[in-house]
C-alpha cells in the first residue's frame, strides 16, 4: 500500500487469545478488531463511533503500536509502520500522540504541570531550558497560564486537566492526535469548552485527529468524517454532514435515535436499540448486526410489519441461545400474582405471556408466519424448546445471517455495509421496512 493520506489504515485485525490449562492452550480468540480500513489526512479530524465494546479503543492502541495488530498494514506518512526498525517506530512516536478519557488519572500527583507536560520532550532529549519555554507557550495555547507550569495536578478542575493533557499531547508538535473519549469524563458544559478547544487546536496546528467516542452529538461538533464500529467492524463511513443526514445502516440510523434531539428532521429516523453487543469472541453469522437490526431481512415467503418481524427474530435468537423456557415462565407468573402454583397456570396462559414478552402480536398479519410462531410456541409450552428451534429457525431463516455485507458506496457520499443496498439481496428478500419511510 501507498497512498498520500497521513494515516491509512487496511484490514486492521486485533484478535486476543482466550487460552485454557497450564499449557494455556488457544480455545478462542476476542476479535476486538476484525478488519477495518481507513484513511486519515492532515487538517482532518475523522470520528470513531459505536457503543462500548465495539473495539474503538483497541483500533487507537493497535494503530498507535501499542499493541501488536494480528493482521493488517498501516501506514504513517509513507512508511510502512509494522516493517519499521526502533528508530522509526521512534520517530513515529514523536508525531503521533494519544489523549485519554480520564484527565484525573493522566498525572503523576508528585509531578508539577510543567513536568509532567515536558516528559515527552525530555524522553526525546530536548534540553532543559528549551523544554521550559514550550512548555509554557503550550500551556498558553491550550487557554491557561503560563503558570500553571509550577503548579500540581490536583489544584486543577477536570476540563482544566484535559486542557493540560492536550498540552502534553502538543508539545512535540505531532501531526497525529488520537483522542479516546477525551470529554466523556467532563460535565456537559465543559465538554462543548473541550470540544472547541480540539477544533482550534486541529486548525492552527493542521493535525490529523482521529476522535474516538461512543456519542453520536460530540462526534458532530468535531468530525469531518465519522467511521461507525460494530462489534470490530466499520459499519458505516462518510462525511459528517452525509451520515449524521442520511444515515444509510441501521445501526447509524439507531445510534442517531439515541440522540436527544430537538431538531424533527433528525428524530425518528431509526429505532432505539435493545440489547447489548454481543461477545466478540462469537460474533453473530453473516451480518454481525442482525441478532439487533430493526431493519433485519424478511425471507421472501412473508410479508408482514417489519417491528413485528424483529420480535420474531429476537425471540428465535432467545430460544436459540435457551433464553425462554415455560417454566421459568411459569415461576414468573406466580411471582407476578397470576397464579398461587405454577401448575394451575394453563399452557395458553403462558403462550400469551412469551408473546407480551417479545411483543409478538396475536395473531401476526402473516397468516403462515403466524402458524409457525402458534407451533413453536406449543413446542415451548409442551416442553420442547429443541423442536421449537428447529422450527424456527427453518421457517425465519433471513439472508443477514449467512451473508457478510461489504462496505459499498450506498448512495455516492458514504459507503455502508448492509445488505439491504446489495441489489442481489434487496430485491428478493427486503420486506416492508419501518425505516425506509
Ligand atoms: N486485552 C484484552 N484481552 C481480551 N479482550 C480484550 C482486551 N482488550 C479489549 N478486549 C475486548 O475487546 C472488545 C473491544 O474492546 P474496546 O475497549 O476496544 O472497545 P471500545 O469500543 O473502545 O469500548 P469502551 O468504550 O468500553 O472501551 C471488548 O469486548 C473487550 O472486552
Amino acid at each position: 500500500m501507498t497512498t498520500d493520506h497521513l494515516l491509512s489504515v487496511r484490514g486492521l485485525k486485533k484478535h486476543y487469545p482466550i487460552t485454557e490449562g497450564i499449557l494455556r492452550r488457544e480455545v478462542g480468540r476476542v476479535r476486538a478488531v476484525d478488519g477495518i480500513d481507513f484513511d486519515l489526512d492532515r487538517g482532518e479530524t475523522l470520528g470513531l463511533v459505536g457503543e462500548s465494546g465495539c473495539g474503538k479503543s483497541t483500533a487507537a492502541t493497535t494503530l498507535l503500536r501499542f499493541e501488536e495488530p494480528t493482521e493488517g498494514e498501516i501506514e504513517f506518512d509513507g512508511t510502512d509502520l509494522l516493517a519499521c526498525d526502533k528508530d522509526e517506530l521512534k520517530r513515529f512516536r514523536r508525531r503521533a500522540q494519544m489523549v485519554f478519557q480520564d484527565p484525573n488519572s493522566s498525572f503523576d500527583p508528585r509531578m508539577t504541570i510543567g513536568e509532567s507536560v515536558a516528559e515527552p520532550l525530555r524522553v526525546h532529549g530536548l534540553p532543559r531550558e528549551r523544554r521550559r519555554a514550550v512548555v509554557r507557550n503550550t500551556l498558553e495555547r491550550v487557554g491557561l497560564d503560563a503558570t500553571a507550569a509550577d503548579r500540581y495536578p490536583h489544584e486543577f478542575s477536570g476540563g482544566q486537566k484535559q486542557r493540560i493533557a492536550l498540552a502534553r499531547a502538543l508539545v512535540l508538535n505531532p501531526d497525529l492526535i488520537v483522542a479516546d473519549e477525551p470529554v466523556s469524563a467532563l460535565d456537559v458544559s465543559l465538554q462543548a469548552e473541550i470540544l472547541t478547544l480540539i477544533d482550534d487546536i486541529q486548525q492552527e496546528f493542521g493535525l490529523g485527529i482521529l476522535f474516538i467516542s461512543h456519542d453520536m452529538s460530540v462526534i458532530q461538533q468535531v468530525c469531518n468524517r465519522v467511521a461507525v464500529m460494530y462489534l470490530g467492524e466499520i459499519v458505516e463511513i462518510g462525511s459528517t454532514d452525509a451520515v449524521f443526514s442520511d444515515p444509510q445502516h441501521p445501526y447509524t440510523q439507531a445510534l442517531l435515535a439515541s440522540i436527544p434531539n430537538p431538531d424533527p428532521r433528525k428524530r425518528g429516523r431509526g429505532t432505539e436499540l435493545a440489547g447489548d453487543v454481543p461477545n466478540p469472541s462469537n460474533p453473530p453469522s453473516g451480518c454481525r448486526f442482525h441478532t439487533r437490526c430493526p431493519a433485519v431481512i424478511q425471507p421472501a415467503e412473508y410479508e408482514f410489519e417489519q417491528e413485528h418481524w424483529r420480535s420474531v427474530m429476537t425471540f428465535r435468537i432467545r430460544l436459540a441461545n435457551r433464553q425462554v423456557d415455560a417454566d421459568s415462565m411459569r415461576e414468573v407468573l406466580v411471582a407476578e400474582g397470576d397464579a398461587t402454583d405454577v401448575d394451575a397456570i394453563p399452557d395458553d396462559r403462558v403462550a400469551a405471556f412469551i408473546r407480551e414478552e417479545f411483543s409478538i402480536p396475536t395473531p401476526l398479519s402473516d397468516p403462515e408466519a403466524e402458524s409457525v410462531v402458534a407451533d413453536a410456541i406449543g413446542d415451548i409450552t409442551a416442553g420442547d424448546p429443541d423442536a421449537a428451534e428447529n422450527t424456527l429457525a427453518t421457517a425465519f431463516e433471513t439472508v443477514c445471517e449467512h451473508r457478510h455485507p461489504d462496505l459499498r458506496d450506498s448512495n455516492g457520499t458514504q459507503r455502508a455495509a448492509c445488505l439491504r443496498h446489495d441489489t442481489d439481496v434487496s430485491t428478493t428478500h427486503t420486506a416492508v421496512s419501518s425505516t425506509e419511510d
